[in-house]
């Protein structure tokens, strides 16, 4: 059986694989728990992200990737090594070629590191696209005419939001607030107000269940559960949206200024096509509620969420791996 070509949207907080022919086949969080003395591998993805924050000593739970970059180069090629071999693509005659998306205003170095860790997992040839182009795609934007079509990708990692005509990037921004940054907004909002300690599991409960970053966007309630930093012990507190409005305001300010500042720079008569097609939002971050509204009150300009916001980029490769000849030769 020859091997098929395969994209991989490699996430902060998910990865998802995309085969030519098949659609996704792999779909996990970007989740390694490993066991410290020996060094070895116990559990990856939906097993390890389990464990999250509930690991004995010598175990830990990591992300390889932080802020949409490799942290841990040799974590993330283990990562994807067994990613790879569970969607079984790998032949005895040819490896698979790979397409990786990768944020739009890494290094060179960075993408030395990802190129490596995907060679390294099997991939040959592999290819890099930035992963704005690539969720623009996904999302079903034709971005080969000349007009423009802006895109803002929120990311566990990193917001990447960029202007696109004629099948390049003409304005872009990336900047290391996303899913992540809401998160620990969370977690410190509730240290400090509180003196309660939550883990990373509660506060994207939190901010998935009950968040809001639209003024009176949404009123729910929810009961967390951390540990008491007076006492020490297990404690029990009910928070509002409101409350997680306070908490977010900072974080979704700056992507609001970033994007602002892309549409500064872009040329008048692509400024005009984006007011009639609309701001597209993708990536999970998307789903946070409210930022559409908000964006769109603060840029003057129609957002709209992508259909499944998270599947995006991964869909956005299975459209480039159609054409692949095509992109390798552009
Ligand atoms: N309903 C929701 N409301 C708010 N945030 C959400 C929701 N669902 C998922 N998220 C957040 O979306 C983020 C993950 O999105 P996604 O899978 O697109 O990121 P990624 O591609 O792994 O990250 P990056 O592109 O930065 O490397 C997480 O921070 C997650 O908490």
């Amino acid at each position: 059986m020859f091997s098929r070509d395969i994209g991989i949207d490699l996430g902060t907080a998910n990865v998802l694989i995309h085969v030519k022919g098949k659609g996704i086949v792999l779909n996990e969080p970007s989740v390694v728990a490993i066991d410290q003395k020996s060094g070895k591998v116990l559990e990856v993805g939906h097993e390890a992200h389990r464990m999250v924050g509930r690991t004995p000593g010598n175990i830990v739970a990591v992300r390889p990737l932080r802020d949409g970059v490799i942290a841990d180069f040799e974590i993330t090629e283990a990562m994807l090594k067994h990613f790879i071999h569970k969607i079984g693509v790998k032949s005895f005659f040819r490896a698979p070629r790979i397409l990786i998306c990768c944020p739009a205003n890494i290094t060179s170095v960075e993408q030395k590191a990802i190129r490596e860790a995907a060679e390294k997992s099997g991939g040959k040839p592999v290819y890099l696209a930035e992963e704005p182009k690539v969720a623009a795609i996904g999302a079903g934007m034709d971005i080969s005419q000349p007009s423009g079509n802006m895109v803002v990708d929120i990311g566990g990692g990193t917001t990447d939001i960029a202007v696109l005509s004629m099948s390049d990037i003409v304005t872009a921004s990336s900047i290391k607030v996303a899913g992540d940054r809401f998160d620990y907004a969370i977690q410190s909002y509730i240290k400090s107000k509180y003196k309660l300690l939550i883990g990373d599991r509660t506060s994207e409960d939190v901010k998935v269940n009950i968040a809001t970053v639209y003024p009176n966007g949404r009123q729910e309630e929810m009961d967390i559960r951390g540990r008491d930093m007076v006492s020490g012990l297990p404690l029990t507190i009910t928070i509002k949206s409101s409350e997680i409005y306070e908490a977010l305001e900072e974080q979704v300010a700056s992507i609001v200024v970033a994007s602002k500042s892309v549409l500064e720079k872009t040329p008048p008569e692509l400024s005009a096509d984006i007011i009639d097609r609309g701001i597209i939002l993708t990536g999970g971050g998307a789903l946070l509620h409210g930022l559409d509204r908000l964006l769109a009150d603060e840029l003057k300009v129609p957002v709209l969420v992508a259909e499944d916001p998270m599947t995006c980029v991964a869909r956005g490769t299975g459209m480039m791996l159609e054409n692949l000849d095509q992109f390798v030769k552009a």
